[in-house]
């Protein structure tokens, strides 16, 4: 039998690489070079990828072979989950993988945020030592609103609660108990419009997520609250932020999430009082070579018809194991 294909999207670490060459034929392509992903496809057994690539209908279709789409990572709305599921393809990811690093790049823009950092040092850096310009805001006795309180939720409200923040937090499928075990009063959202200073969103997008915060909803912030996002680009409406920072209400936002990635041309990106990044939430070693070998893991046995921990969809046929809690 000839060597089944794995085919690797996007830069993902060299641990995975290494874990699957020895009994795979591993290639690559460039998931956001469409012409090259379709004409690849074809021979694929199983595509890693991140949140780049479009695994779309078409891209399945594309992939008559495929066994498995992989996501080295936590989200999934990249790929047409329901389509995989229709065709039999099993959609795998690393759903505890990158969780510590996008906290930490949550906690990191809020600081930014709150404390000027980027454009204090930008004016440095251009020769002007402009230290009441950058007077920030403590976090310390503060009400921090979280909007998810799943994995990089609760791990971004325990760092909070280090910096001495009142913690309330909406997630209508998340419990009391479980929100009070990390110090979180569950509201609603209107509350937590209300009486946050500062609001973290944590969740992934969806039909229901997808326009959390817009315009109606920036109406009723408390205002000079400060925003940020590392969750996914559209959950908050970027015109309207724009709009409410412009028009006073907001007082700033870290971004490191855009509806259209990559993106160029964000109003948000021409704001003084908007730290942006590029969507570099699990951008650290650890995080990037957590996901390579879940995935890698979690593509093996997908490929030898075993049962996979990770599986976001089970295909019919395909055992069950518990999810990674
Ligand atoms: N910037 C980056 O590089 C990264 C971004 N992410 C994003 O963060 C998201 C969250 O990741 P996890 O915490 O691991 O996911 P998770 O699945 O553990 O938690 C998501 C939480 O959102 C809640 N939720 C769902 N719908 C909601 C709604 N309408 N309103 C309020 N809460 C709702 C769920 O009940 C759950 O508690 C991911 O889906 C992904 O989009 C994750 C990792 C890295
Ligand atoms: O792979 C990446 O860098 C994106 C991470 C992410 O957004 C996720 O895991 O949901």
């Amino acid at each position: 039998m000839s060597e089944q294909v794995v085919l690797i999207a996007e830069e993902i670490a060299a641990e995975a690489r290494d874990a699957l060459a020895d009994d795979f034929d591993v290639r690559h392509v460039s998931g956001t070079d469409r012409a090259a992903l379709l004409a690849a496809l074809p021979e694929a057994d199983a595509i890693i990828v991140r949140s780049a690539t479009r695994v779309d209908a078409e891209a399945l279709a594309a992939g008559r072979r495929l066994s498995v789409v992989a996501r080295a990572g936590v989200g999934v709305d990249n790929i047409d989950v329901e389509a995989a599921t229709d065709r039999g393809v099993l959609v795998v990811n690393a759903p505890t993988a990158n969780v510590v690093s996008a906290a930490e790049q949550a906690v990191a823009l809020l600081l930014a945020v709150s404390r000027h950092t980027v454009n204090a040092g930008t004016a440095l850096r251009e020769g002007r030592w402009e230290r009441s310009r950058y007077t920030g805001v403590e976090i310390a006795g503060k009400t921090v609103g979280v909007i998810g309180l799943g994995r990089v939720g609760v791990l971004f409200a325990q760092r909070m609660a280090a910096f001495g923040a009142r913690l309330i937090g909406y997630d209508p499928y998340a419990t009391a108990e479980r929100a009070a075990r990390v110090g979180v009063s569950l509201v609603t959202l209107d509350q937590l419009l209300a009486r946050s200073d500062f609001i973290s969103l944590h969740v992934p997008r969806t039909p229901e997520t997808t326009g959390l915060l817009g315009a109606a909803e920036l109406g009723r912030v408390k205002p000079g609250v400060r925003i940020v996002n590392t969750a996914r680009g559209g959950l908050v409406d970027e015109d309207a932020l724009a709009a409410a920072i412009t028009g006073g209400r907001v007082a700033g936002a870290g971004i490191d999430v855009f509806a259209a990635e990559p993106c160029t041309d964000s109003p948000l990106l021409d704001l003084d009082a908007v730290v942006a990044t590029p969507h570099l939430g699990a951008a650290t070693a650890e995080a990037q070579a957590k996901a390579g070998v879940m995935v890698a893991e979690n593509v093996r046995l997908a490929l030898r018809g075993d049962p996979v921990a990770d599986a976001v969809n089970r295909p019919a046929g395909r055992a069950a194991t518990p999810a990674v809690g």
